[in-house]
């Protein structure tokens, strides 16, 4: 089937899993405290504290507020509010290079060349927009946003609806058929098929050791590199 738009997921596909929860958590964990009392007060970040703290009974200090959102990260919630609130966080790492996003050199020059061949790419994650264009804007291949023609975070819906990858589709304004969704995560890929799109799971070994092959893939096409995506 051709393959006219391509949609990516990042941790655990463009970029490793250990990346995102042994440097991209630890740094948000770490910083809230000092970021809620400095910014606290600011329109956009007290929006996302509100919802927390309205999801959580009410509660009226920041200082709990900040103890749900480091649980949150514990437990790797994909909560939007949580996920607004860390793009915001690590800007300040990015921006005092403090540390680059990880990328697979496979994906870069994947990326690189599908947009070379005049493939639209975009990108699909839990991590809201401004994180994504954070990541790719200092990824360790160096700037790479001008590769994508648009990000869709779970403002969209979860990634494991497949409501969401509709919406997406509307939004990208192409045949769903004519998409190719890329993730690591199964579920991920159920929901995107449900709607229609085309599907690869990325099944990276550093970040799976054990490879997902036979009932565990779904029955998605399976890869282990970007170099081998096929798209005609
Ligand atoms: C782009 S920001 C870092 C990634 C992140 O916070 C996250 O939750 C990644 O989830 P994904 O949907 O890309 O697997
Ligand atoms: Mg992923």
């Amino acid at each position: 089937m051709t393959i006219r738009a391509i949609l990516t997921d990042i941790e655990g596909t463009t970029s490793s899993i250990s990346f995102v929860k042994d440097v991209l958590f630890p740094y948000a964990r770490r910083a809230l405290p000092r970021f809620v009392a400095a910014r606290g007060k600011e329109p956009g970040v007290r929006k996302w504290l509100d919802v927390v703290a309205t999801e959580n009974g009410g509660m009226c200090q920041d200082a709990m507020i900040v103890e749900v959102l480091q649980g949150w990260i514990d437990e790797d919630r994909k909560h939007t509010a949580l996920k607004a609130l860390q793009g915001m966080i690590w800007a300040d790492g990015y921006k005092s290079a403090d540390f680059t996003a990880h990328i697979y050199p496979d994906a870069a020059q994947s990326l690189r060349d599908w947009h070379a061949a005049g493939l639209p790419l975009y990108v699909y994650s839990s991590g809201s927009v401004p994180a994504q264009r954070l990541f790719f804007g200092h990824s360790d291949a160096g700037d790479l946003t001008s590769l994508f023609s648009g990000w869709y975070d779970t403002e969209m819906g979860g990634k494991r609806e497949a409501q969401s990858y509709r919406n997406i589709v509307d939004a990208i304004g192409l045949p769903a058929g004519d998409i190719l969704f890329l993730s690591d995560v199964v579920e991920e890929l159920d929901a995107a098929r449900e709607a229609g799109l085309q599907t690869a799971l990325i099944d990276r070994l550093d970040d799976y050791p054990t490879p997902r092959t036979g009932e565990a893939t779904h029955g998605h096409v399976r890869v282990e590199t970007f170099a081998s995506v096929m798209v005609r």
